[in-house]
């Protein structure tokens, strides 16, 4: 009787054992099924941004892109196409206003093709004139608001969330090249525990204007140029000053108003390479409030002709710059303070153009007296010679002498010396992205740039489960290996019984 009772509470038991096995083998599938169903990679929703930067020289489209969920995480934004405007910059359009507008349609159109049309609704877009539109607003502001306007409602005719069309200052146009470069080199925003990463200074030369923004090493003393920000919880005391006038194009309406012109309306110009020939509208030279000085020419027409004469251009170009006053413990040029340069440098825009030209832009930096050398051997050339061995638009050609000649000089300016010269990388691109003020723009606009430092889970979604699971199993060979010396005993005492 007591065998077959001891029997049946075995059989019992082995049930109840089988059950349980069961069960944890269940719970231990679902515990490794359930993370990877829910991490295998679910399609990534894409944000999208547009920014039209209207230059002076001219006006180009870029097309930002983000992953929706990760807003706030460093170098996620980046540029997915861009699209440069034909014709010169909407500043240019004063005495056809409706045309600035309708010149964007190429590269709006283009946009409509890039974004999907689902997105286009929620997709902001924004234009920022610089220095073309603020020069024109010191001479006639009711033009320049028209000119706004017009760029304004011709946006408005397509589907996306447009933000606005506004004249940037030039301390936003420094201080938003400056975010871009260290967004983009992921000096901002990285979690860096040996304290304050180190930043990048910028330096955008344009056509009408020049930037330079850092952080120095020193105090700021005119508050005028000093900026103080919060970025991913760190602060910058970030110094920018943007030179008016010292753009590429401004520049030489300067230099050409400092040579002489002879009786026949002829200018020699040793920034340019002997025997070039270049013949300019007056008013074309004299239109710009950064030449309006009194003038006697009475030609309507003059003809520049070139001479290549390296070291009477080096002192013309000295002379558009002005040293004689300086009421701060240390200054550029025209009076401006500016702090000693510190750190590492990235300069784009024309800086890009003119040193990719004399191929100067490597990876490896060339010293100060490698790019004097290429620009002097290249102004001495003659123009029949230079013309016949490249195949650059000939515009940017002829003016290569003395933009080389004047970057030099500028940058010297600054204090970049024999010294320090190698601290200066110039660049186009920052990991496909183009170097600009329009990324750091944007991205303050869409508050994309938090002043502190996001939360962030010590684990990863994907580690936490995995962390979870191995844990789980774990515990359950702990209760099985329990469960197993436990039923051992209840037999062991059964026998005994
Ligand atoms: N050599 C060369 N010069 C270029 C090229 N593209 C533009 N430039 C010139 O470089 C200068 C600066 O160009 P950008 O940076 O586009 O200037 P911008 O934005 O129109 O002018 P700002 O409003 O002053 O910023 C202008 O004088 C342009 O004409 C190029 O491919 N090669
Ligand atoms: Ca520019």
């Amino acid at each position: 009787m007591v065998g077959a009772r001891q029997e049946i509470k075995l059989k019992k038991y082995r049930y109840l054992i089988a059950l349980v096995i069961i069960l944890m083998v269940v719970g231990v599938l679902v515990l490794v099924t359930i993370p990877v169903v829910q991490n295998r990679s679910l399609p990534k929703k894409l944000k999208y941004g547009i920014v039209l930067d209207a230059g002076s020289s001219h006006t180009a489209l870029y097309i930002y892109s983000w992953p929706a969920e990760k807003v706030n995480d460093t170098g996620i934004v980046t540029e997915v196409d861009s699209c440069k405007v034909k014709g010169p910059g909407i500043s240019s359009y004063w005495n056809d206003i409706e045309q600035a507008g309708k010149s964007l349609k190429v590269c709006l159109d283009k946009a409509k093709e890039r974004v999907p049309e689902k997105q286009q609704y929620v997709t902001p877009v924004y234009l920022g004139a610089t220095a073309g539109m603020r020069l024109l607003r010191s001479q006639n502001q009711a033009l320049a608001e028209q000119l706004m306007k017009s760029v304004q409602e011709f946006i408005k005719t397509y589907p996306f969330n447009f933000q606005g069309a506004q004249i940037i200052t030039g301390q936003e146009e420094g201080v938003f090249g400056w975010i871009t470069v260290n967004y983009l080199m992921e000096n901002i925003g990285k979690d860096n525990a040996g304290g304050n990463p180190e930043t990048e200074g910028a330096l955008d030369l344009g056509g009408a204007s020049t930037q330079i923004t850092f952080v120095p090493g020193e105090k700021i003393e005119s508050e005028e140029s000093a900026l103080k920000m919060r970025l991913y919880g760190k602060s910058y005391n970030i110094y920018t000053h943007s030179y008016l006038c010292y753009g590429k194009d401004q520049a030489l309406k300067l230099l050409l108003e400092k040579l002489d012109i002879t009786d026949n309306g002829t200018i020699l110009n040793p920034c340019f390479n002997k025997g070039y020939i270049r013949t300019i509208n007056v008013t074309e030279l004299f239109n710009s409030p950064c030449t309006s000085a009194q003038h006697n020419i009475i030609q309507q027409m003059v003809r520049i002709i070139g001479t290549g004469n390296f070291d009477q251009c080096d002192r013309y170009i000295r002379s558009i710059f002005n040293f004689s006053v300086c009421t701060w413990s240390s200054c550029s040029f025209n009076g401006v303070y500016q702090p000693k340069v510190h750190g590492k440098f990235g300069a784009f825009s024309a800086y890009y153009f003119v040193m990719d030209f004399f191929n100067l832009t490597s990876e490896k930096p060339y010293d100060l007296s490698t790019a004097q050398q290429r620009v002097k051997a290249f102004c001495l050339k003659p123009w029949a010679e230079v013309k016949n061995s490249f195949s650059t638009n000939e515009k940017y050609l002829s003016e290569n002498c003395f933009a080389g000649q004047y970057i030099l000089s500028l940058l010297q300016n600054y204090n970049f010396t024999s010294s320090n010269w190698k601290t200066i990388m110039f660049l186009r691109k920052i990991k496909g992205t183009n170097a600009g003020w329009t990324l750091g723009y944007m991205m303050n606009l869409t508050n994309m740039i938090p002043a502190e430092q996001p939360y962030t889970k010590p684990l990863t979604n994907a580690s936490y489960l995995t962390v979870m699971v191995i844990f789980s199993i774990f515990v359950f060979f702990l209760l099985l290996i329990g469960f197993l010396i436990f039923k051992k005993k209840i037999f062991k005492a059964q026998d005994k019984f």
